[in-house]
């Protein structure tokens, strides 16, 4: 198992990424990986932090989470002990992708609740061989600054909870691929991914309010994700049928909606798929204030048709429903329809 050694949730916390970073391992050098606007917003508070923890440090933005940004920001790395990863899941992905390259460690200080890549030892690299994550080290520690996460756009925390929606799916595939193909199942891997679904399903009014209180219960159910993914030692927990729909649409219709926007409206053709209650997902992602259909995110019809017949190919040696089920071009279609989430 593979799991972060601290965890910090509180008000104010980016001031004090630096006390904390010197908490957990002796260090003098960090370099902090982040977005344009993140850096713009955050990035002086948490250098201030570090120079008064006595870190010297470099900042580093990355626009595009590729392997190749990840090797140039690696390179940079070999000058540092310790990269922060500060900001949404795309400088969070390439931190943890540096870190394991450069084999340092690395701290996980998410700006946004939009997915569970938080505390994961997964890392999503676009420009890889797989449109999916791969194992890498969890961080060693996490960061999360409710009281910043809570001021970014809601469409963020939004697209958090369709990322945790998704584990309702995922584990219902990963319990089939157990019974279908004899895989190896987590009982407390799959029970943890679950709850997470679970308690913010429970508290949808709350979360769907945006405020601190909501964003904490979101934030704490995707660091519970991401441990979940650390204790299955894969994504298999977290990552099922839905999202391999959303994979396909990465590549079918390339920069359209985030991540957990698509995987949420992707699970609820999942949940059908299974026989299962997607009225109640549809419902849930309504409650929130979330996209509830491709349109709104910009993807076409025949876009979506496309990613579900596409998507059993994408990722070999991960059996879902879609893999038994094998729905072709028009019964994709009829499912979209049928769901109307087009
Ligand atoms: N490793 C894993 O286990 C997982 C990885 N992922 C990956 O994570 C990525 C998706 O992450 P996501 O966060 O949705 O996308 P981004 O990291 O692109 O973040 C989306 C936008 O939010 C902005 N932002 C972040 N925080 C704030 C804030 N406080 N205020 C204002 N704007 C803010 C970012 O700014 P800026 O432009 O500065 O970055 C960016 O423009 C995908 O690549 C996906 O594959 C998803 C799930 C799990
Ligand atoms: O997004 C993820 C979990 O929420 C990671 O899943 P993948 O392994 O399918 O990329
Ligand atoms: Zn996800």
């Amino acid at each position: 198992m593979r799991l972060p050694e601290r965890v910090v949730v509180g008000d104010d916390l980016l001031g004090t990424v630096g006390d904390e970073i010197r908490e957990v391992r002796e260090a003098k050098r960090a370099l902090v990986i982040t977005g344009p606007n993140v850096g713009r917003m955050f990035g002086e508070v948490v250098g201030r932090s570090l120079r008064d923890a006595g870190l010297d440090h470099g900042i580093l933005i990355v626009d595009s989470p590729t392997k190749d940004e990840a090797r140039r920001a690696a390179e940079r790395a070999r000058e540092f002990d310790v990269i922060i990863g500060l900001g949404g899941g795309k400088p969070i992905d390439v931190a943890k992708y540096a870190a394991h390259l450069a084999g340092i460690w690395f701290a996980s200080v998410p700006t946004s609740a939009a997915h569970d890549g938080i505390a994961s030892p997964m890392a999503s690299l676009k420009d890889s061989d797989a449109p999916y994550s791969e194992m890498m080290s969890p961080p060693r520690i996490v960061i999360a600054d409710i009281r910043a996460i809570s001021s970014s756009p809601p469409n963020l925390s939004r697209s958090g909870f369709g990322d945790l929606l998704a584990k309702v799916t995922a584990t219902k595939d990963w319990r089939l691929a157990k019974v279908e193909v004899g895989e190896y199942y987590g009982e407390y891997a799959a029970h943890l991914a679950l709850l997470s679904a679970q308690v913010v399903m429970s508290n949808r009014k709350l979360i769907g309010r945006m405020d601190e209180d909501g964003i904490r219960v979101l934030v704490e159910a995707l660091i519970s994700a991401g441990v979940a993914a650390g204790i299955a030692g894969s994504s298999r927990p977290c990552s099922g049928s839905e999202h391999l729909i959303s994979h396909a649409l990465d590549i079918i219709s390339q920069g359209k909606g985030l991540h957990g926007e698509k995987v949420g409206i992707s699970t609820t053709i999942a949940a059908r798929l299974h026989g299962m209650n997607w009225r109640r997902i549809l419902r849930a992602l309504d409650d929130v204030g979330a996209p509830t259909s491709f349109g709104q995110l910009g993807i076409a019809r025949e876009e979506v048709c496309r990613a579900i017949v596409m998507a059993p190919s994408i990722r070999p040696n991960r059996y879902t429903i879609l893999h038994k089920v094998r729905p072709d071009h028009a019964q994709a279609c009829s499912l979209v329809d049928e769901l109307g989430v087009a």
